[in-house]
């Protein structure tokens, strides 16, 4: 669902860096994908690289209360290959398709080759020349002596077989039971007739179906597998039927406490961005249809953004709201259906659904001092009398207002915590917690609220420690996520130490099609460094091209995503390799509307 959050994700929130696998992407891609909602204190979180947990053993005392079960079952099907016009690495020495389009012209530092025999050959030239450089160079470099290098892979992937122990005699089909049969049906509509289950989904069938055992009154699960392999069904089949089982065994619908809060969700999923959770909300629609359940999503549809306007960049916005915007509208949640329609499943980012259990506005104090703080930045920054009217007077003191709380929360009986990963990190923490704590409280159960600086105290080291008091939520407590870095690892040995973690055989290791370097910066302007990345990556494909030619044709040149780490460096970057005439766009969340 997320992939493109997934992705940043996959190559590291600090790193800049290039792959050279081919996306489909209409030129080189400059994204900002993380969505900060909350900078505390005004400054910019951490950026500092996030490590990732090589061993999902639990540690302290959640090595003796918790759990680790690793899917053996390979999974039985493959992910949609990422859609791409270039050739896959091991394609490589298939013969070149001949194209008559312009795009030969970005070759690197390339003439038209159109229609200019005498170009085509330069370029083959060069290309052979380019090669023989840097076969000489290799050969100077292998005579050198070697010294031991580190493979910054290992830091943050683990690249070994997995040893963990594994489970067996996992379910290889979708079956009823334990799948009801309504929901089985939608399941195979979605997925066709002959889907069968990942490995994390087998595991979820296997574990989370289970009934709850003697003394255990709510389920605490964390499903730890590589992006696209399906966490999202693995967790919405069992929510999904649990809802509807409760509401069989009652003899009238579920009590929806009729307060003039009428939106009582009985099980939240969140997730950090609005289209996220409109995508989520869709599928789990799709899922619920047989079995009548109602599924809502809390953020409102798209607004277009006000960014400058260009041809490209809205093309790739509208392809990829295009599915989101039309078949979501539906289910988005409207003030009148918010409070006419009782809903089962609400899926929503912990900020919105903060501001409909507490009233819009409830953070008001906190968003006028960011905003003072913002302004008194710009003061300095710009030296400038912003916030004083021409007779120096300061500006009239804003007034801010609360809105009546939308929703009730005494009956939520699940939490889904959906990329786990980006809601515990610091941006997001502390939203996510103050719900989390809120539907406790709501629910009759208080439970202490933990705060950033309690959990980053309890981080500096990887063993349990102390001080953190473990954390019994009144309801089932999912959590998911593509990346476990240590300290969501920790953070869980610390305050959830029975939870029982589900993990795939292929958590942490790269995606088989992806090729992911390394680039290192030579101290001066990064930029031109990330160029010279980029024209090598061309200069390999003209030679691949020149072996293989039989007749003219353009070079088939790679698509290259590049992800930064701001939204200011995407911009700086993009500009840089437009200058250098490197035909690109910049992907951030200000992007225009499409035309
Ligand atoms: N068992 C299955 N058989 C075939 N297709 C599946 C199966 N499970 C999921 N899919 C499809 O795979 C795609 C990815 O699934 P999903 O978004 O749930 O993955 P994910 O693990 O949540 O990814 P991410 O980490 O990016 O959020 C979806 O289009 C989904 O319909």
């Amino acid at each position: 669902m997320a992939s493109l959050v997934a992705l940043r994700r996959l190559l590291g929130p600090g790193s800049s860096e290039i792959t050279s696998s081919r996306f489909h992407t209409s030129s080189v891609v400059l994204a900002q994908l993380r969505r900060k909602f909350k900078k505390s204190n005004g400054k910019p979180s951490s950026s500092s690289r996030t490590r990732l947990a090589k061993s999902l053993q639990p540690t302290g005392k959640a090595k003796r209360l918790g759990k680790l079960e690793v899917a053996r079952a390979p999974p039985a099907f493959e992910r949609d290959a990422v859609p791409h016009e270039g050739l896959a690495p091991r394609q490589r020495e298939s013969p070149p398709r001949w194209r008559t389009t312009s795009e030969s012209r970005s070759s690197p530092r390339s003439r038209s080759t159109n229609d200019d025999p005498d170009a085509e050959t330069d370029v083959k030239h060069w290309a052979i020349k380019a090669h023989s450089e840097r076969v000489d160079k290799r050969k100077a470099i292998a005579r050198q002596p070697r010294t031991p290098q580190a493979n910054l892979l290992e830091e943050e992937f683990d690249l070994s077989a997995s040893t963990a122990s594994s489970s067996k005699d996992l379910p290889t089909r979708f079956t009823s039971p334990p799948l009801m049969p309504g929901l089985l049906q939608s399941l195979r509509e979605t997925l066709g007739e002959d889907a069968r289950p990942t490995a994390i989904q087998a595991s979820s069938m296997r574990h989370l179906f289970k009934e709850p055992i003697e003394g255990e009154k709510y389920k605490e699960f964390l499903l730890a597998s590589e992006t696209g392999s399906g966490k999202s069904i693995a967790y919405l089949l069992p929510v999904l039927q649990d809802l509807k089982r409760v509401e069989r065994e009652q003899s009238k619908p579920v009590a929806r406490h009729s307060s003039l809060k009428s939106l009582n969700p009985r099980a939240l999923v969140l997730a950090p961005t609005h289209e996220l959770t409109r995508q989520l909300a869709s599928f789990a629609k799709r899922l619920s249809h047989v079995i009548k359940l109602r599924v809502m999503c809390a953020s409102r549809a798209n607004t277009p953004s006000t960014a400058k306007s260009s041809g490209t960049a809205s093309k790739m916005k509208g392809k990829f709201e295009q599915t989101s915007t039309q078949n979501d509208a539906e289910f988005v949640i409207s003030k009148s259906s918010r409070m006419s329609r009782p809903v089962d499943l609400l899926v929503g980012t912990p900020m919105k659904l903060l501001e409909m259990e507490r009233g819009k506005g409830w953070n008001w104090e906190e968003r006028a001092r960011e905003r003072a703080m913002k302004i008194g930045k710009a003061k300095t920054e710009e030296h400038d009398d912003v916030g004083e009217d021409d007779g120096g007077n300061k500006e009239p003191a804003r007034e801010f207002w609360i809105d009546e709380p939308e929703m009730g929360l005494q009956n939520v009986e699940w939490v889904v915590v959906d990329e786990a990963d980006i809601l515990f990190d610091p941006d997001f923490q502390q939203s996510t917690l103050m719900l989390l704590a809120d539907i406790a409280a709501a629910r009759g159960q208080p439970v202490p609220v933990i705060s950033s600086s309690d959990i980053s105290s309890t981080l500096d080291s990887e063993l349990t420690h102390a001080s953190a008091q473990p954390i019994s939520y009144p309801f089932n407590f999912v959590l998911t996520s593509a990346t476990i870095p240590t300290s969501l690892s920790t953070y869980l040995s610390n305050y959830h130490p029975s939870l029982t973690r589900l993990a795939s055989p292929r958590l942490h290791h790269l995606p088989q099609t992806l090729r992911t370097e390394h680039t290192s910066w030579t101290g001066g302007n990064k930029g031109a460094d990330i160029e010279r990345r980029i024209r090598r990556v061309w200069a390999e494909d003209a030679l691949v091209h020149a072996k293989s030619a039989t007749g003219p044709g353009p070079v088939k040149l790679s698509k290259v995503l590049v992800f930064c780490n701001k939204r200011s460096k995407v911009e700086q970057l993009a500009a840089f390799l437009d200058g250098r005439g490197i035909k690109c766009v910049a992907l951030t969340e200000r992007l225009e509307p499409p035309p």
